[in-house]
């Protein structure tokens, strides 16, 4: 890590323009990030500053080993990964949700929830892009399920048989309804946090705290 840059680990995707606009607003960011370019580090050297465009799913593991000091995430990504940062603020922006949603022609079945389905079944395969956060759910209702990970469209699994339930993310809920699914619990709300490097938070913390109040100001 040098010691005087600062590196922003930044999520590509749908958070990347708010998060832009965010550090703009902050006086921190000057450059032009291209949203959909294909260029992955943006250096500001007159201000000791670098921002790495990540996998919004990695953003938590570049800050972590220090290959970024600071970095934006959402919630969920940060339950998911479950990785040794330091959560510094709640930044408000990105709201989701984690859902557990069944196809709306069998919620009948699921009149008593996921273990009446499994005590009459037998089978609950559990479809999602968040294996943890699965597993942890299945867990604290002391349900025997398998969890079936995939990389995205989670919907298309109950339709097609791969699994009986999914566990997604929901924003307007358009997703499940064009799919005709039916969101029966809720697991926790999900939105964009600033992480930091423990490490980095300790060693550079006079040059971090203005960069992380002038965020949760623009915010
Ligand atoms: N409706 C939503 N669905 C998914 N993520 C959402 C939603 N609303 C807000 N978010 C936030 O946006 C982040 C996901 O952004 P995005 O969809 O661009 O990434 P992704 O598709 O998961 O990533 P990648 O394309 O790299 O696999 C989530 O981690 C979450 O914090
Ligand atoms: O409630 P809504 O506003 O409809 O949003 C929810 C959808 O958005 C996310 O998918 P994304 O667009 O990230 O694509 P993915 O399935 O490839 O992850 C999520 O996994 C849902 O599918």
């Amino acid at each position: 890590m040098t010691q005087d840059r600062i590196t922003f680990a930044l999520p590509k995707g749908r958070l990347l323009p708010l998060v832009a606009g965010i550090l703009r607003d902050a006086g921190i960011l000057r450059l032009d990030l291209e949203e959909n370019g294909r260029r992955l580090v943006y250096n500001d050297p007159e201000r000791g500053l670098r921002y790495l465009i990540c996998r919004t799913a990695d953003v938590p593991t570049f800050v972590e080993y220090g290959a970024a000091d600071l970095g934006i995430a959402g919630k969920d990504v940060i339950l998911e990964q479950g990785k040794d940062i330091c959560e510094l603020a709640d930044l408000g922006f990105g709201q989701c949700k984690f859902v557990v949603a069944v196809p709306s022609s069998k919620l009948e079945l699921y009149k008593d929830g996921l273990s009446g389905y499994l005590s009459h079944f037998g089978q609950l395969r559990v479809a999602t892009k968040f294996p943890r956060v699965a597993e942890s759910y299945l867990r604290s209702k002391g349900l025997p399920g398998e969890v079936i990970k995939l990389s995205g469209n989670i919907e298309l699994a109950p339709l097609v048989g791969l699994a009986e339930v999914i566990i997604d993310l929901v924003s307007t809920g358009r997703t499940l309804q064009e799919n005709n699914l039916v969101a029966i619990d809720e697991i926790a709300e999900a939105t964009a946090r600033l992480v930091a490097n423990r490490v980095s938070y300790r060693v550079k913390y006079n040059r971090l705290v203005p960069f992380i109040e002038a965020i949760k100001k623009s915010c």
